[in-house]
């Protein structure tokens, strides 16, 4: 079966550094695939790249099978992306959000399919008709979770999913990405939470000054040697 996301001998130049060097690695359907690493180590380049914004400069990078850059709207439609800020506006309440970017996207839902969206990722009811700038950042994360699951896409891209959250917020956060991921999303999420990947992700890679230096199957609870952790993170750019 066709992977969902697939890098393909990934190399990446920005301004003239190179910041990504023959990555390959594959998502397959359903998997929640995380990527670790120190600040610099190419990780929000990878999702930038998936989502078109970024050439590589050798090999490629395939959405549902297809090579991003030969069809860059098909990827981008195929795909929801949550930054690590999320991008929604502080002077409308979650409602007017998701219906000024669903309208942008095209897609129209009724009062109850959003509803429906925020019984899912638990964004209280009263909160909805509330202007943003009073939110959490764990408010704002799952008004925009409740966004890109009203987008329907087949693939999520999660940067820095849980930076910022408190500890129940987090785990709130991983219970629902696992249930997205059990209805059959794909999710790719960078990170540099050592715990937390291994508590949500099916795969970890180790991503270390833009190479894939190892991955391996993660477990909830599982501890990395701390020589692995090293690995990954040790000459990452100083932040
Ligand atoms: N806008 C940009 N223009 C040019 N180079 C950039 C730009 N943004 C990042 N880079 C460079 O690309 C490399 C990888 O950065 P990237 O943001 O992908 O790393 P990261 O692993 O996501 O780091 P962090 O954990 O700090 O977010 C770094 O060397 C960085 O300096």
């Amino acid at each position: 079966m066709t992977a969902p996301l697939e890098a393909r001998s990934l190399s990446l130049v920005r301004d003239g550094n190179a910041v990504l060097d023959n990555v390959s690695f594959s998502v397959a359907q359903g998997e929640i695939f995380a990527l670790l690493g120190g600040n610099g180590a190419g990780k929000s380049s990878t999702l930038l790249t998936f989502l078109g914004f970024l050439q590589p400069s050798a090999g490629e990078v395939l959405v549902r099978g297809r090579s991003v850059h030969s069809d860059i709207p098909a990827a981008r439609s195929a795909i929801a992306y949550l930054p690590e800020a999320a991008s929604l506006y502080g002077h409308m309440s979650a409602y007017e959000n998701l219906e000024y970017f669903l309208d942008l996207a095209g897609r129209s839902a009724s009062r109850g399919d959003l509803d429906a969206a925020f019984e899912r990722v638990a964004l209280a009811d009263e909160a909805r008709s509330r202007r943003l700038q009073s939110y959490s950042k764990g408010m704002r994360q799952k008004a925009a979770i409740a966004l890109a699951l009203l987008r329907e896409t087949p693939i999520l891209l999660l940067d820095e999913p849980t930076s910022g959250l408190d500890p129940v917020a987090i785990d709130e956060f991983h219970d629902l990405v696992k249930k997205l991921a059990s209805s059959g999303q794909t999710i790719l999420m960078v990170t540099h939470d050592v715990y937390g990947a291994c508590q949500v992700a099916d795969r970890v890679g180790l991503l270390r000054r833009g190479k894939l230096v190892g991955s391996f199957a993660a477990e909830p609870g599982m501890r990395i040697d701390t020589e692995t952790v090293h690995a990954a993170f040790a000459e990452r750019e100083a932040a």
